[in-house]
C-alpha cells in the first residue's frame, strides 16, 4: 500500500515538473513573439500626416446588430488607426453614428450598388475588418461577396470574422490562397468552417493540428480560433496565445479582437518579414490582437468583475497596449 503511495507521489512530481516546465516553456515563446509584435508597431512621430498610421473599413452592421461593428470599429480607432469607417445597412448607419462622432459610417450595404460604393473608398484604406454584426440576409452577403472579390483584386488584406465567416463557409473558394486573409472563427464557427472544408468534424482532441490543417487546405489563409487558448497558424507555424483574461465571456470581445487586428495587419505588412524574424507578419499580428484583448478582458475584470462589458474593455485598451507592446 506504501509503496504504491510512493509511486503515486513520484509520478505526481514528474507530472507537476513536466506541467512547469511547459508552463515555463510556453510563458518564453509568448513572450517572444510579443517582442516580435513591438518590432511591428510604427513610432509615433510629428512628422507623419493623418492616415498614416492607417485607414480602416469595417464591413458589417445591420437591422439587428450595431454593437459589433461598432465595437470593431472602435478599437482600430483606439489601437492607434487614424480613421476608422464603417460600411453598414441603412438601418444600422444612424444608431453607428450616435454611438460615436469618432467613426465615418456609410449607409450603403443595402443599396443596389452597394459593391461599387465600397470599392470607391478601397484605394484609401489599408484594411477591412469584415463581419461583425453583418447578419445572414443573402442580399447583403452577395454584396460582401463582391467587396472581397474587389479587396483581394487590388490586394488589401481582409479580416473576417463572425458572418463574414459564415460567407467564407458557404463558398471558400472566395479566400482560397488569398494569403492576405485572416479568419477569427470563434468555437462554431470554426466547426462550421472545418465541416465546409473537410465534410467532416473536428477532432476536438487536436485542437493545433485542426488549425495547422485549415489554414493549409485554405492555401495558408491565417487562421486564429478563439478559446481558452488562441490557436493561430499560418500553414507552416502554429502559436498559441494564453495571456492572461477572465472568465466573463460577453459578447463583443471577437468585436475588439476583429477590429484590432484590422490596424496590425496593416502595421506588420508594412514593417514586413525582417522584422519578424521569419514569422509570417499578419501571424505576428494576430498574435498582438489575440494579447491585447485579452489584456484588456483582464484589466477590465479587475475593475469590475462580473459586471464586465465589452466597453469596459474598450476603455483598457490604451493602458493595455502599453503594458504589453510599449514597456
Ligand atoms: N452587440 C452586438 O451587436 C454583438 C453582435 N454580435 C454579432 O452576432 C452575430 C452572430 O454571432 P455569434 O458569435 O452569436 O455567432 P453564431 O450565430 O455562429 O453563434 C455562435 C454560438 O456559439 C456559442 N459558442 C461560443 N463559444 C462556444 C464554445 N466555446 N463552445 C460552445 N459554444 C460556443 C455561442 O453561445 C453562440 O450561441 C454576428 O454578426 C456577430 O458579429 C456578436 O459579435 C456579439 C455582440
Ligand atoms: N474560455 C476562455 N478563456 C479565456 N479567454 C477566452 C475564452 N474564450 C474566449 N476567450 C477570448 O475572448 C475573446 C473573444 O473570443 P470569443 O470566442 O468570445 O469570440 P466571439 O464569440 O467571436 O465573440 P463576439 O461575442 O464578439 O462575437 C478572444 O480574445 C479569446 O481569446
Ligand atoms: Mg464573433
Amino acid at each position: 500500500m506504501s509503496s504504491r503511495c510512493g509511486a503515486f507521489r513520484t509520478c505526481r512530481r514528474v507530472l507537476e515538473r513536466a506541467f512547469s516546465l511547459y508552463k515555463a516553456h510556453s510563458i518564453k515563446d509568448m513572450e517572444n513573439t510579443l517582442q516580435l509584435v513591438r518590432n511591428i508597431i510604427p513610432p509615433l512621430s510629428s512628422t507623419k500626416h493623418k492616415g498614416q498610421d492607417g485607414r480602416i473599413g469595417v464591413v458589417g452592421g445591420c437591422q439587428e446588430y450595431t454593437g459589433a461593428p461598432y465595437f470593431a470599429a472602435i478599437s482600430a480607432l483606439k489601437v492607434g488607426a487614424d480613421l476608422s469607417h464603417v460600411f453598414c445597412a441603412s438601418a444600422a448607419a444612424p444608431v453607428i453614428k450616435a454611438y460615436s462622432p469618432e467613426l465615418i459610417v456609410h449607409p450603403v450595404l443595402d443599396s443596389p450598388g452597394a459593391v461599387h460604393e465600397v470599392e470607391k473608398w478601397l484605394p484609401r484604406l489599408h484594411a477591412l475588418v469584415v463581419g461583425p454584426g453583418l447578419g445572414r440576409d443573402d442580399a447583403l452577403l452577395d454584396s460582401v461577396k463582391g467587396i472581397l472579390e474587389a479587396s483581394k483584386a487590388r490586394d488589401i488584406p481582409v479580416v473576417i470574422d463572425a458572418d463574414g465567416l459564415w460567407l467564407v463557409a458557404q463558398q471558400p473558394a472566395l479566400i482560397q490562397g488569398y494569403r492576405k486573409a485572416v479568419l477569427t472563427p470563434n468555437h462554431m464557427e470554426f466547426s462550421r468552417l472545418y465541416d465546409a472544408v473537410f465534410r467532416g468534424p473536428v477532432d476536438s482532441d487536436d485542437r493545433h493540428g485542426s488549425v495547422l490543417r485549415l489554414s493549409q487546405a485554405l492555401g495558408n489563409v491565417t487562421v486564429v480560433q478563439k478559446g481558452e487558448h488562441d490557436i493561430l497558424s499560418d500553414g507552416q507555424q502554429v502559436l498559441v496565445c494564453s495571456q492572461e483574461g477572465s472568465s466573463r465571456r460577453c459578447g463583443g470581445q471577437g468585436d475588439l479582437l476583429s477590429g484590432s487586428l484590422g490596424v496590425l495587419v496593416h502595421w506588420a505588412l508594412l514593417t514586413g518579414p525582417e522584422k519578424t524574424n521569419g514569422s509570417s507578419p499578419l501571424l505576428v499580428a494576430a498574435f498582438g490582437a489575440c494579447s491585447l484583448t485579452r489584456q484588456c478582458n483582464h484589466q477590465a475584470f479587475q475593475k469590475h468583475g462580473r459586471s464586465t462589458t465589452t466597453s469596459d474593455m474598450i476603455a483598457e485598451v490604451g493602458t493595455a497596449f502599453s503594458k504589453l507592446f510599449e514597456t
